[in-house]
């Protein structure tokens, strides 16, 4: 069986020498190309790169996904910063490359993508969900992309279950301490020496409060999303927003 063709951009970063890592160790894989600041992205092309695995920068993650699709690169993609405006970029220049996948995934801990699953599953129930996101200082955006994506779908399931606002007798607070609202949710985010990324999903209701925590103490606890998405992405055309799809949630 001849090997998948893998490259990393973002090689040098934290997640991204650990997918060259992981990538390096899996069976039926081979790393053809590293990618990070400086270097020109001919070099995935001229690897004959088959998936290309993105952790860089909001700020330039849109241009290196445009040069894959356009070069008929598959991308699993976990770098943050994807509004709906963006995603439909995407979606664009799929269609004129309708054999390639593209998987963005705002979190690739599975126990993440079961927080969001269960977060959404239980928003009907509550009157009031509130997120609040814990990460390592060096993070470079926030709200997180993965307490953003939970938002949109915790909103997605309280629209569907018709449930009202959120009460919130809060009417001054010039300071923000009632967190960014994303979808109308309200988020948190902690930045602390110690942590890597972490998540609270709070849920309450009279007399009672669910939380649903997640935690990656280690990066390593990403590489088996990562390396599913590579490994499926290929059979997947067009643009996957989330881990869970490529998994049998039951
Ligand atoms: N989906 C998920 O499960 C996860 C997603 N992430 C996300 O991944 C992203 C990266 O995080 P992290 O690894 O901690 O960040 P790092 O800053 O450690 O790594 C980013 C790397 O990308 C490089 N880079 C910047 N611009 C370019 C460019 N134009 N071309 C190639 N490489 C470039 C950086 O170089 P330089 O330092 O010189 O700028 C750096 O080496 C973030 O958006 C983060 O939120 C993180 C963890 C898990
Ligand atoms: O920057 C990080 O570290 C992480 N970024 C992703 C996000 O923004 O949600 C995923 C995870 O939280 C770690």
């Amino acid at each position: 069986m001849t090997a998948l063709r893998v490259a990393v951009i973002g090689a040098k970063g934290r997640m991204g020498a650990e997918a060259c890592r992981a990538v390096e160790a899996a069976d039926g894989l081979e790393l053809v190309a590293q990618v990070d600041q400086g270097d020109a992205l001919e070099a995935l092309v001229a690897a004959g790169t088959q998936v290309v695995v993105d952790f860089t920068h909001p700020g330039v993650v849109m241009g290196n996904l445009e040069f894959c699709v356009r070069n008929g690169i598959n991308a699993v993609v976990g770098t943050s910063g994807f509004t709906p405006d963006r995603l439909d970029a995407i979606r664009g220049w799929l269609a004129e490359q309708p054999s390639v996948g593209v998987l963005i995934a705002p979190n690739f801990g599975i126990g993440a993508v079961l927080m969001m699953q269960f977060a959404a599953k239980a928003a009907r129930f509550y009157e009031s969900v509130e997120i609040v996101e814990l990460h390592h200082p060096n993070k470079v955006d926030a709200p997180s992309g993965t307490a953003r994506r939970t938002a949109e779908l915790v909103a997605e399931a309280r629209a569907a279950a018709d449930l009202p606002a959120m009460p919130d007798a809060t009417t001054d607070d010039p300071d923000g301490a009632r967190g960014a609202k994303v979808d109308g949710i309200p988020v948190h985010a902690v930045r602390l020496r110690g942590l890597v990324a972490h998540q609270e999903v709070l849920l309450g209701d009279a007399g009672e409060m669910l939380t649903i925590r997640h935690d990656s103490f280690d990066r390593t606890s990403f590489m088996p999303g990562v390396i599913l998405g590579v490994r499926k992405v290929g059979s997947v055309p067009g643009l996957t927003l989330g881990l869970e799809h490529f998994l049998d949630l039951g």
